[in-house]
C-alpha cells in the first residue's frame, strides 16, 4: 500500500455509492459509461472496464475513494495527468487520459484500457522471471518512460510493478505504460522528508527522510528490473526497517552524501566510544574513573534501545562510589525530588484562590485539602 504525501497510510474508507457501482456490472458511471468489469483495485481507488455507451468504445475508469485526503490526490492526480499531456502518450509510455467526470462527489478518471500490470505479468510465468529478450524491450520501455517524465519535471515516485501495465500480454515484444500518476510530483516541489512511494521499492534516500529526485525514480527502476528477470521482489517488506535491513546486508550502508549535504558539526570524532577515554586523557590529563566512565556511557549510548541501561543501573553503577549504598540514596533522592514538588505546590494552588475568585473554589480547595494533607506527611 503506497503511502500518501506527507507519510500517511491511505484510510481504507468504507465503500462508497459510486464504488459500489464500480463493481456492479451494468450500472452507468456519470451518464453514459456502462460497467463491464471490475478491473482493479488500489489504495487510493477502484478501476473498472466500462463501455462509452455513446462511442461504443471500452475504456477503463478510476473512481477515487470518498475520504477527503484522497479526493486532494485525486486532484493532485488530476494536475499531474494536465502537465503529462505535453507528452505524446505512445511514445512516452505513459497511459492516455482523457479527462475526468463527477459521479456525484466522485471524481472519475477516463483513461484508455490497458491489458493487465506487471505483477500479473510476472505472475503468469509462475514467477520464475522473464527472459532477458523480454526484460530488455520493457526495461528500455521504462527507461524511455521516466526519461519523458524527467523532460517535464515530474518524479514518478511511485515505481512498481503494480503501477506498470502490459497493453496487449499477446503482442511481441509486449509495450508497457506508466499508470497511476497519483504521488507523482514535479521535481521542483519535492520536499525532504515528505515519505512518499511504496515500501519495498522506495529509494533509501526516501526512507531516511532526505531529499530526493529523479534517482529515486531509477532505484526503483532497478527493483522492478530485479523483479522482472528473476520473478520476486529483491526486497520485500512492509516496513521501511526490514527493507533498509536487507539493503544494507546485500549492498552495505548507504552513503552520508544521498543527496543531503551533511554538515561537520562535532568537536571529536570518534571511530568507537572506547577511544573517549583517549579523549579525555588528552584533554584533561590521566584522572581517577575515566575508564569507568567510559564503560558507563557505552550502556547509556547504546544503539539498541533494548539494551540501554535504565536510571537505577545508571546510579548503581561502580562509576559512582561502589562502596556506598547506592540504592538507599536513589530512593531518597526520588522521595526528595517528590516531596519537594508536593511542597511548592501549596503556594501556587493559595495563590490560584485568590486569582480566580469563587467559582473555582470547590476544586481548588480540594485540592489544597489535599495538598496540606500531603504536604504534612512529607513534612512529619
Ligand atoms: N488503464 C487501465 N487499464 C486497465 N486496468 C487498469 C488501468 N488503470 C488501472 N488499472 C487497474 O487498476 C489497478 C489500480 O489502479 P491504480 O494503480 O491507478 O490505483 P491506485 O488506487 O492509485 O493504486 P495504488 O494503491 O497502487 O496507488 C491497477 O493495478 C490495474 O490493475
Amino acid at each position: 500500500v503506497p503511502l500518501m504525501k506527507g507519510g500517511k497510510q491511505q484510510p481504507h474508507s468504507p465503500y462508497t455509492t459510486a464504488i459500489r457501482k464500480t463493481r456492479v456490472k451494468g450500472s452507468i458511471l456519470g451518464n453514459h459509461y456502462k460497467v463491464e468489469a471490475f478491473l482493479g483495485e488500489g489504495g487510493f481507488g477502484i478501476v473498472a472496464k466500462c463501455r462509452d455507451t455513446m462511442t461504443n468504445r471500452a475504456v477503463a475508469i478510476k473512481v477515487n475513494k470518498s475520504d477527503p485526503d484522497i479526493l486532494q490526490q485525486a486532484k493532485l492526480e488530476i494536475f499531474i495527468l494536465e502537465q503529462l499531456r505535453r507528452l505524446d502518450p505512445d511514445a512516452a509510455n505513459i497511459v492516455k487520459w482523457n479527462g475526468f467526470f463527477h459521479d456525484g462527489e466522485w471524481v472519475c478518471l477516463k483513461f484508455e484500457l490497458l491489458d493487465q500490470c506487471l505483477w500479473d505479468y510476472i505472475g503468469d510465468r509462475k514467477n520464475q522471471g522473464l527472459p532477458i529478450s523480454e526484460v530488455r524491450p520493457i526495461l528500455g520501455h521504462l527507461t524511455n518512460a521516466l526519461s519523458h517524465l524527467g523532460s517535464v519535471g515530474i518524479v514518478r515516485a511511485d515505481l512498481k510493478p503494480g503501477n506498470i501495465m502490459v497493453v496487449n500480454r499477446y503482442e511481441s515484444p509486449v509495450k508497457v505504460r506508466l499508470i497511476d500518476f497519483g504521488l507523482a510530483c514535479p521535481a521542483s516541489a519535492v520536499m525532504p522528508g515528505d515519505r512518499v512511494g511504496t515500501v519495498g521499492y522506495s529509494a533509501p534516500e526516501v526512507m531516511l527522510g532526505l531529499p530526493y529526485n529523479e534517482a529515486s525514480d531509477m532505484w526503483s527502476l532497478g527493483l522492478v528490473a530485479v523483479e522482472l528477470g528473476t520473478g520476486v521482489p529483491l526486497y520485500p517488506g512492509n516496513e521501511d526497517y526490514d527493507v533498509l535491513k536487507f539493503i544494507i546486508e546485500t549492498q552495505g550502508q548507504p552513503p552520508d552524501h544521498t543527496g543531503y549535504e551533511s554538515l561537520e558539526t562535532r568537536y571529536i570524532k570518534l571511530t568507537r566510544l572506547d577511544d573517549l577515554e583517549q579523549v579525555m586523557m588528552f584533554r584533561r590529563g590521566p584522572e581517577n574513573g575515566q575508564r569507568l566512565f567510559v564503560s558507563l556511557i557505552k550502556q547509556i549510548l547504546a544503539s539498541d534501545a533494548n539494551q540501554r541501561i535504565t536510571l537505577l543501573e545508571v546510579l548503581r553503577h561502580p562509576f559512582f562510589n561502589p562502596k556506598k549504598k547506592i540504592k538507599n540514596n536513589i530512593e531518597t533522592n526520588f522521595a526528595i525530588s517528590h516531596r519537594c514538588q508536593t511542597l511548592a505546590r501549596g503556594p501556587n494552588l493559595a495563590h490560584s484562590l485568590i486569582t480566580f475568585g469563587p467559582r473555582s473554589h470547590t476544586k481548588l480547595l480540594l485540592e489544597l485539602a489535599y495538598w496540606y494533607y500531603t504536604a504534612n506527611i512529607y513534612i512529619v
